[in-house]
């Protein structure tokens, strides 16, 4: 058991964001048994029965808050993460992206290229990671054996596509069923308690219907989630609507394919109708919002209050590599941006996000998004502890003035200005993992135990 007695920041609901100051948070075997504000910690220790090694109190200048979500990451891109943002979506994958993917065949390269995505994503605060791999199933294995290993949550998927896609790096339609369902069988018998298969078709303009309607009876059959791309760009939209005849608009072709479900998250949705965000909210599908790579890749700018305030669950994403960067932190600040500008083109009552919203977004929102609300997100009775102390000194040298400010505007100025160093520490499930995520990386850089291959 472990006690954690300090200043608690989490959300309750999207316009419930709570500070609560001297709280203790009781957790044993990685779930939260206890929560109390203003609270007495040695009473507490005392009624827990907790040793004084196991209490920990948190600083003047730290805070603990739920750990960050990525509802959105391409781990085999983030080889490319910071280049290859001259060319919009279509051009893109094909000049930079297939041709990356295509070397995951090679399980040394996938080794040094997964190691890192989720050591550094770890370190940059993200708990829980909603992974794109590859077509590769034995390198997405991996991928989900190296959450499993360094003690991230992670839903891994492998990558399912038939059609449009490079001779070099692409499935046919009989092997992909196959293989899909291969990974999802294979990766549940490991039987690790935070990472899980995810059905993946990696797009409406890579995957044959036929594909997707199976993809969507394996879904069914194993109970997992899925993820695929929607309405990111107006070429794409315009192209996957011409594929699917009979598909009314883009949504419709899922929705055809059986493909939208509550454990859906469709990345981007930025050209979507009024119309195909009410068969979004009917079946409970969410979206998740990718600000950095909707202004790298010139995307475009998605109307998040819009989504929300016809009931959707948004989360937010790195979308490594369109997005150039694997931070949570990153993609909050890029969500501020990008609606601040949309409000400029609304009227007067529009509010942009603030500071408050992306929290949630990163945090509770994200778990709803992903359909694990009831299990993380925030700090309740019965849900898991992923968790992480921040420690503002980290941030800014000049404490004092932190300190002198409320906490609301700490919380602000932690979240347009802080970076990795000042996550201090990182749960997940109750276990301490940021330094391991360290000692992995340091390990990598000495060129120590696992075989080290070039990377670009
Ligand atoms: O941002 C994106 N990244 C991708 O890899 C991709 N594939 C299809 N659509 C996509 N969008």
């Amino acid at each position: 058991m472990k006690l954690f007695y300090g200043l608690v920041i989490h959300s309750k609901s999207i316009d419930d964001l709570r500070f609560l100051p001297n709280t203790a948070l009781v957790v044993d075997h990685g779930k939260i048994v206890f929560i109390e504000d203003n609270a007495d910690v040695d009473k507490i220790q005392q009624q827990h029965q907790i040793s004084a090694e196991n209490v920990i109190v948190l600083k003047e200048n730290e805070f603990l808050m739920p750990g960050m979500i990525d509802t959105h990451i391409h781990a085999p891109q983030y080889v490319n993460a910071g280049f290859g943002l001259d060319l919009p979506l279509l051009g893109w994958l094909n000049k930079y992206t297939f041709p990356t993917e295509s070397r995951f065949s090679d399980l040394n390269f996938a080794d040094e290229v997964y190691t890192r995505v989720v050591a550094n994503t770890l370190s940059n605060g993200t708990t829980t990671a909603m992974y794109f791999a590859t077509i590769h199933k034995e390198s997405a294995l991996l991928l989900g054996d190296i959450a499993h290993q360094i003690g991230q949550r992670a839903f891994v998927g492998k990558v399912s596509m038939d059609q449009n896609s490079p001779d070099y790096y692409i499935e046919e339609k009989s092997s992909a069923i196959k293989e899909i369902e291969d990974f999802i069988v294979t990766l549940q018998s490991k039987k690790y308690p935070n990472v899980q298969p995810v059905i993946t078709p990696r797009f409406a303009i890579t995957c044959s219907m036929d594909l997707m309607k199976n993809l969507s009876q394996l879904a069914a059959k194993y109970d997992v989630n899925i993820q695929t791309h929607v309405s990111e760009n107006p070429a794409e939209c315009e192209v996957a609507v011409s594929l699917h005849e009979g598909c009314r608009d883009y949504v419709d072709i899922y929705a055809q394919a059986n493909l939208l479900t509550a454990k859906t998250i469709l990345a981007h949705g930025i050209y979507l109708s009024d119309k195909e965000l009410e068969v979004l909210h009917k079946y409970q599908t969410s979206i998740s919002h990718c600000p950095n790579s909707n202004c790298s890749i010139r995307s475009g700018m998605c109307d998040v209050r819009r989504l929300m305030t016809q009931g959707l669950h948004v989360g937010l994403g790195t979308d490594v590599s369109g997005g150039f960067s694997p931070s949570i932190l990153d993609a909050m600040r890029f969500a501020i941006t990008v609606s601040n500008l949309l409000s400029l083109s609304k009227s007067e009552d529009y509010k942009p996000l603030n500071y408050k919203d992306v929290f949630f977004m990163s945090t509770l929102g994200g778990a709803q998004a992903l359909g694990i609300g009831d299990k993380i997100g925030n700090f309740e009775v019965g849900k898991d502890f992923d968790a992480l102390v921040i420690n503002l000194a980290q941030t800014d040298g000049n404490l004092e003035l932190w300190l002198n400010e409320s906490i609301e505007n700490r919380l602000s100025k932690w979240i347009h200005l802080g970076d990795d160093r000042s996550i201090s520490r990182v749960y997940v499930h109750g276990v301490e993992v940021k330094e391991g995520a360290s000692n992995v990386l340091r390990v990598k850089r000495l060129g120590g135990k696992r075989k080290s291959t070039e990377i670009n």
